[in-house]
């Protein structure tokens, strides 16, 4: 038996109950838990939600409508001939065996309604395929404008996200565009089964032999399902499974996976693994993972089923009754039809229920995409140009902080990864900015570029604070190298011209900025040169394969990745950087540790790029490594736990000696017993 034990959170919020089915915990708010809503105080929640729902539902049809209103028009035309279908194809099969039953009972078969009835038949027969054919062919088609539509909905959405606003973990989208189609398919069910339903009703109350008593009875077997299959917290909860040994097993694993396979061969690890996961195997014992839904519906007794099934039964019963206390009015034929009927009116009913259930599901994912496009940024813009021709010079942008303090959004650390830090970097300058790791270096170029905004402080850029220029002006003359950057799933010019775009068919840059990141050799080595694509979008697959090994080759040739090396990768992002450099307007430039996988005279050229191309540019170079730059520096910035603890050149630090002499040593100690 499963334990369903609740209890009170006394800490922090006595609204919710927790909830315990197997591995799993379940958040409900307390009324929920308590089975406190009242049988009309949850009808007029339902009634509530419902017309608060409605604006939004609008919204979503509407914009479905307006992408192509003929298509739209038609693929509800064919769902409402759909609807009826059924209840027409009943008819003339009531038609049918009627006529062949008056005809048996009085001897004299009536051949032209019989030819009615049949041709009646034949031509629902007829429509029901047309219909089915017709709606093959509009339903892809509109399902290909609505998912286009809401990807590039869904793209731009999360395009326009400044960095701090999309790391919100509110502003998480659990919704792609299939799903939204298939919400669509939902609602527009929904219109079909409110017209079945309808003319199912009208059909079978105007039948004269209790049809209006059977419609009655169709309805009870639905309405009781809706009360006993109900789950509690369809409306507000948590879920999450919290039971230790069950996440370890997952975790265990998870060690299957080929990412973790060079460790485990090399760590001789295979051995523990199995053991610890049978050692959570055994712990969990029968535990049971299934959904807490299927596992609260199966705590119901088996007098709940019964109950159910009998209901179904009303309408058999109904007749039954019926033929004891009229004999004569009793028609085999009669009956199965409305046999039907009743079955029919039932599925329309139950399956409009469970529809109308979704349809809060579908309110809830319809409201976030919405407020995903409408969501403000962090980073709010200002309205000042820049350059600003009062002010700004053509050495570079100078930089002024003034006691910046600065925590991610969301960080778990104590400490502020930036601490009251002030500093001034002259334009033109080259600065290198040195410490140990978590120091803060990467954050300060962060702040600097703004792509995230200070907690307090300010930051002035040729004497303006920052916030007040237009984000679009300040990106436009910036250029950032990072390690982090990445490759995009496009050919390696693309990757190469998206530092420029608007020269991004211009070979002859392109390949000048490889040559200056020191790509050029990459890009030889591949077979399709500059049009290589090195992570193809993967789409293709095949199945069933063992006879037939041409195919089998073929599927292995598609979409390859073409690997390169981490160096390599980092030569075509730097490649990128200087293509960006070309467009002639960048004045701030950083490279942030973008070498660390570059070997020694990859690195040396690169470095060596950078500083050539750095007129007009204030340049800043965040790296572990001392010796090629720092002695051209006309700034050293050292930082410390958030801090800049020295400030100056190599020169004036090292005679400081003090936090950037020691790294320095170290460094240079290790290079002279290497040396030895
Ligand atoms: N996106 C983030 N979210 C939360 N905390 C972060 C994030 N990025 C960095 N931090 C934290 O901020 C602090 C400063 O990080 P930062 O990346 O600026 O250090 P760094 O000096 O560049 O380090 P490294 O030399 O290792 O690259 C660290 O404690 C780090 O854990």
């Amino acid at each position: 038996m499963v334990a369903t034990e609740k209890e009170q959170e006394k800490l922090e919020d006595f609204s919710y109950s927790t909830l315990h089915f197997g591995i799993w915990s379940v958040l409900v708010p307390m009324e929920v838990a308590a089975g406190k809503l009242s049988f009309l105080r949850s009808w007029w929640d339902k009634w509530n939600r419902f017309r608060s729902s409605l604006p939004v539902v609008w919204r979503f049809l509407w914009e479905i409508y307006s992408l192509d209103p003929r298509l739209n028009l038609l693929f509800f035309l064919l769902r409402l001939v759909s609807s009826v279908e059924g209840t027409l194809m009943l008819y003339a099969s009531s038609k049918l065996l009627q006529t062949v039953e008056t005809g048996l009972a009085t001897g004299r078969p009536d051949m032209s309604a019989i030819f009615q009835a049949v041709v009646l038949r034949m031509m629902c027969t007829v429509l029901t395929s047309t219909v089915r054919w017709a709606s093959m062919r509009v339903s892809p088609m509109l399902q290909s404008r609505v998912i286009a539509h809401f990807e590039e909905y869904m793209l731009r959405a999360k395009l326009r996200l400044d960095l701090p606003t999309s790391t919100d973990k509110n502003t998480e989208l659990g919704i792609s565009p299939w799903i939204i189609w298939y919400h669509f398919q939902i609602l527009s069910g929904l219109f079909e089964r409110g017209s079945r339903l309808s003319s199912q009703i009208i059909f079978t109350t105007q039948q004269p032999q209790g049809g209006f008593m059977l419609t009655v009875l169709a309805l009870v077997s639905p309405f009781l399902s809706t009360h006993f299959a109900k789950i509690p917290w369809k409306h507000g909860f948590v879920m999450y499974a919290s039971n230790l040994d069950y996440l370890r097993l997952r975790a265990l694993k998870w060690l299957g996976s080929e990412e973790y396979r060079q460790d485990i061969v090399s760590g001789n690890l295979v051995d523990w693994i199995l053991t610890e996961y049978d050692k959570a195997k055994n712990a969990l014992g029968t535990t049971s993972d299934a959904s807490p839904d299927s596992q609260f519906l199966s705590q119901n007794t088996p007098i709940t089923d019964i109950v159910m099934q009998l209901s179904n039964d009303l309408p058999t019963f109904y007749w039954a009754a019926s033929v004891i206390i009229e004999p004569r009015g009793f028609s085999i034929t009669s009956f199965a039809i409305l046999q039907q009927h009743a079955n029919g009116l039932r599925g329309s009913i139950t399956g409009l229920v469970h529809e109308v259930a979704e349809v809060a599901e579908i309110v809830t994912a319809l409201n976030d995409l919405y407020k995903m496009a409408d969501l403000k940024n962090k980073v709010v813009d200002g309205d000042e140009a820049y350059p600003n021709s009062a002010v700004s010079t053509d050495r570079g942008m100078a930089f002024e902080l003034k006691n910046v303090s600065f925590a991610y959004p969301g960080g778990k650390s104590k400490d502020n990864a930036i601490r009251n830090l002030s500093l001034k970097i002259p334009a033109g300058h080259l600065v290198v900015i040195v410490g140990a790791n978590g120091s803060g270096k990467s954050t300060i170029i962060k702040l600097m570029s703004r792509l995230y905004d200070v907690d307090s402080g300010e930051i002035l850029v040729d004497g303006i604070p920052i916030q007040k220029y237009r984000l679009g002006d300040l990106r436009k003359v910036q250029a950032l190298l990072s390690q982090d950057l990445k490759l995009f799933p496009l050919t390696l010019a693309e990757n190469i011209g998206l530092g420029n775009p608007d020269h991004i068919n211009d070979m002859k840059m392109v390949m000048e900025a490889a040559e200056s990141g020191g790509a050029s050799e990459v890009i030889k080595k591949l077979n399709d040169g500059a049009q290589a694509v090195l992570y193809p979008i993967q789409t293709a697959y095949g199945s069933q394969l063992e006879n037939y090994p041409k195919l089998q080759k073929i599927l292995e040739n598609l979409e390859q990745y073409a690997e390169v090396s981490g160096g390599e990768k980092q030569r075509l992002v730097a490649a990128r950087t200087f293509m960006r450099f070309l467009s002639g307007n960048i004045r701030f430039a950083v490279a942030d540790e973008p070498s660390s996988a570059l070997d020694p005279k990859a690195e040396h050229k690169l470095f060596q790029h950078l500083r050539e191309s750095g007129d007009g540019k204030t340049m800043i170079f965040v790296t572990h490594r001392f010796g090629h730059l720092t002695k051209y520096a006309d700034l050293i910035i050292c930082m410390k736990d958030g801090q800049a603890v020295e400030t100056g050149t190599h020169k004036e630090l090292m005679a400081l000696g003090g936090e950037y002499s020691e790294l320095y040593n170290v460094q240079a100690q290790a290079f002279s017993e290497n040396s030895l």
